[in-house]
């Protein structure tokens, strides 16, 4: 009986010292303790401020501080003047303002709940400061006594003692550098930086002035205007040609000229304090009998989230910016590009000529045209005829040769009819050919303000449009051209477009080039913009036996990407993107901003002809499929025989370009049509997204520009290393599928873990985990299945896994080991 009742006290003081507890910590408490720091703050600083005005009268007072009869003048009283005699006279001088300035920080930090390790590391600051600045206020003469306290004054003393003044002084310097270094983190790096900065932006100002100047220049020449109809000239086929509109007053294609330089603001990490609800537990006394004594455990409420984790991850750090890394990169100016004079100048004489041939051979044929239109482009004119009522479209076009050989000139195409039009269109070249600057094309608005994907200025169209196209909805794009034509030159078109618009973070290409010249400038862009395989020095492909493991590699990437997709339950990169940047997708579960792989092959003609399937099944691959994860493919060929493009190959290719080729039946390899073998070389092509052919004049980029281009990118800071594609294992890695240990993958180990950590015995994991493709991952899991560390083959649910745990697994690799 004596028991329980010391058991019945024991517990209500128990209870008491708890709720005492509680009630020390509950909010009033805390809010009361917070708004008191506050104000004893403001009652000091009051104090201190009269302290300063009234403190040589007041000394006085300070040794009388229960004698009624004295009174002092400080504002507070004798409480006031005894607290800043103590803070100032006897400590740290003006420096003590400091400690009114940590008590209102204090109070501040207890009502947000900051973590109370941030109040003492805020504290400890307070005090280094106060010496230093009482120290460092000491050597004032002694009338300023009062600024650096009796504190600051002995201290400077003793140390001037030992070190004298002047060590003293350095001391102090040292000291303050020290503390502007470990609290606010200055560095001499971030000096640097921001002197490189500097001079860039000076740099760059002073170009976009020249820029500037150059394009009021560029305004006093006359025509250059992007508008379709402008170049647009009616023949009246009795009278004289008449022009729709004098062709002085065309006006320059050039429209914008500033500087894109993207600038992006760094994601702000947030720290979140944790919000610690401890309502306080009422006890009913009824509860506690005399006899049974109750421990009441007090229930913790349990926490609700307002908004998903995503949302929250989007309010605090904002969206995702895959550019970050590099965020003070510059995309490539404009006047790094060559502006030429791109007037189109057509004689008057040259086109009336041009439209007198036209209707005199058509009349030998019997053909008469009751209307005759010019349009001048930048090296062809179109002249678009309308034939007299009752002739057969099929005649003229029976008689296209004949018409050809009859006007003599090289280059000549008869388009009977234009699509969608009903009238005919002959294109006659240019005496003199206009060439359409990469600098007119990458500064037109269309292109500048176009919204694509990945966006490609591949020149003028014969209206002197510019032509801008969407290497993401193509998807894949077939090149060729005979010698010396123009392929080159388009595909560094197609390059530095995308370096003009697309940032590193976004953009990756693989670069094939077996010729070994054409593409090894963009070496210099390696950090930046290209990817590679692990372990090889060059990233610019040019061995065939590299390119078929590249290949393969890519097919690897793809099958990850799709892996990716399938789990963010989204169709395209677009949508995967935009969900990993709006934070919903977990970066721990292996998701990660993914870049557009662009792979160029510059003679593909070469690569077919040493490695043929090889090269041909995984390029058919990537084409079939590669789409929707953006890998997009560029193959350019000298040779467009049907055993270089062969008809898988050309299935999945539907966007083509045709240089000029030797012979019809190239031109009909490559855009299933004729026309490429009458082109006029030097960048005229045509241009083929299924079933319209569109003549463009490809526009025109220097070797020199491309590596003003690749060493403005290349000089400025870049990724550690190129992107990495993943390690991709020949055949000859393969294994047997008995439990040899030294036959094993390499990656046994480390897929054993993997399995057992993930109690789930599939290839896609490993396939995920370790980057691998499919095919080696099968192996791995079959020769799992052979160690008995996985199940065998289930259909299609996982396999089961053996093995529980690591220790477990490193018993069986030891019996193994042992055997
Ligand atoms: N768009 C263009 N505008 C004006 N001239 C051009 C254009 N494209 C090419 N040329 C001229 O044609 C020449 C050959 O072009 P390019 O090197 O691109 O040919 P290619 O088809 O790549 O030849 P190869 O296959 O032998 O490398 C260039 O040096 C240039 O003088």
């Amino acid at each position: 009986m004596a028991k329980e009742k010391t058991n019945t006290q024991k517990t209500v003081a128990n209870t008491e010292k708890k709720s005492v507890f509680a009630f020390l910590k509950s909010r009033q408490t805390t809010t009361m303790l917070a708004i008191f720091f506050i104000l004893f703050a403001v009652f000091l600083i009051s104090s201190f401020i009269s302290f300063f005005f009234n403190w040589q009268e007041d000394q006085s007072t300070l040794q009388q501080f229960f004698n009624r009869e004295v009174i002092a003048k400080n504002l507070l009283g004798k409480v006031g003047a005894n607290l800043s005699h103590f803070f100032i006279y006897k400590g740290f001088g003006i420096a003590a303002f400091i400690i009114t300035y940590k008590l209102l920080y204090t109070g501040y930090a207890i009502l947000l709940k900051k973590p109370f390790s941030k109040v003492i590391i805020s504290w400890n600051w307070g005090l280094i400061s106060m010496i230093w600045i009482s120290v460092t206020l000491g050597f004032l003469p002694d009338d300023f006594a009062i600024l650096s306290g009796v504190v600051g004054v002995e201290i400077n003393e003793y140390l001037q003692t030992f070190i004298g003044k002047t060590g003293l002084i350095i001391a102090l310097i040292f000291l303050f550098i020290s503390y502007l270094i470990v609290r606010y983190k200055v560095t001499f790096d971030d000096y640097i930086e921001n002197l490189k900065i500097k001079r860039e932006e000076r740099r760059l100002q002073k170009e976009a002035a020249l820029e500037k100047q150059a394009f009021e220049a560029s305004l006093q020449e006359p025509i250059k205007e992007e508008a379709p109809v402008s170049n647009t000239i009616i023949f009246d086929n009795k009278e004289k040609s008449t022009f729709e509109r004098p062709l002085e007053n065309l006006k320059p294609t050039i429209s914008s000229f500033s500087d894109f330089s993207k600038k992006h603001v760094a994601d702000i990490p947030v720290t979140l304090d944790e919000d610690e609800t401890e309502d306080d537990v009422n006890i009913e006394p009824s509860l506690i009998s005399n006899d049974v004594a109750i421990d009441i455990e007090k229930v913790e409420e349990e926490e609700h989230e307002v908004e998903n984790l995503s949302d929250k991850l989007l309010k605090d750090f904002g969206e995702f910016d895959p550019t970050l890394e590099l965020s003070n990169f510059r995309f490539p100016t404009f006047n790094l590009l060559r502006q030429y004079n791109e007037s189109i100048s057509i004689d008057p004489d040259e086109l009336e000529a041009n439209k007198n041939n036209i209707v005199e051979t058509l009349k030998n044929y019997g053909i008469g045209i009751s209307e005759i239109k010019a349009t001048v482009g930048p090296t062809i004119t179109l002249y678009e005829i309308v034939p007299d009522a009752g002739i057969r479209i099929s005649k003229i076009k029976n008689l296209e040769d004949d018409i050809a050989l009859s006007l003599a000139a090289l280059g000549i195409r008869i388009i009977a009819p234009i699509p969608g039009k009903g009238t005919i269109g002959i294109e006659v070249p240019n005496k003199r050919p206009t060439v359409v600057s990469m600098h007119s094309a990458i500064s037109s608005k269309k292109f500048q303000e176009s919204q694509m994907e990945l966006p490609i200025a591949l020149g003028k169209t014969i209206s002197n449009e510019t032509f801008v196209v969407d290497l993401a909805k193509m998807p894949h794009l077939l090149m060729a051209g005979a010698t010396g034509q123009g392929k080159s030159v388009g595909l560094n078109a197609v390059l530095t477009s995308l370096l003009y618009k697309k940032h590193p973070a976004e953009v990756k290409f693989v670069l094939v080039d077996p010729k070994k010249v054409e593409l090894t400038l963009f070496n210099k862009i390696e950090r930046h913009y290209l990817a590679k395989l692990p372990d090889t020095e060059e990233a610019i492909i040019t061995d065939t036996h590299k390119v078929i493991n590249t290949l393969n590699s890519l097919c690897i990437e793809m099958d990850n990407r799709y892996d990716l997709l399938k789990a963010a339950m989204v169709r395209n990169i677009k949508e995967y993107n935009e969900k990993f940047k709006k934070r919903k997708l977990n970066p721990n579960e292996g998701h990660q901003f993914l870049p557009y792989i662009v792979l160029v092959i510059d003679e593909f003609a070469d690569l077919i002809m040493t490695a043929g399937k090889e090269v041909e099944t995984p390029i058919a691959r990537l084409a079939q499929l590669a789409r929707a994860i953006g890998i997009h493919l560029i193959v350019a060929t000298q040779r467009p025989s049907v055993n270089v493009i062969t008809g898988i190959i050309k299935a999945n290719f539907p966007s083509r370009i045709a240089f000029r080729v030797t012979s019809k039946i190239d031109s009909r390899t490559i855009l299933d049509a004729p026309g490429a073998d009458q082109l006029i070389g030097r960048g005229d092509m045509l241009y083929s997204a299924g079933n319209e052919l569109i003549r463009i004049q490809c526009a025109f980029v220097d070797t020199p520009e491309v590596e003003k281009i690749t060493d403005y990118i290349g000089s400025q800071k870049a990724y550690a290393q190129a992107y990495q594609l993943p390690e991709f294992i020949g055949e000859e890695g393969g294994t047997t599928l008995d439990n040899n240990i030294e036959d094993r993958d390499k990656l046994f180990r480390e897929a054993a873990e993997i399995i057992i950590t993930a109690q789930q015995g599939s290839a896609s994991l490993l396939q995920r985990k370790l980057k691998l493709g499919y095919n080696r991952a099968g192996r791995l899991i079959d020769q799992l299945e052979a160690a008995g560390i996985v199940g065998p083959f289930e259909g299609s649910k996982a396999r089961q896994v053996l093995i529980s745990d690591f220790t477990s697994l490193e018993q069986l690799l030891e019996n193994e080991r042992n055997e």
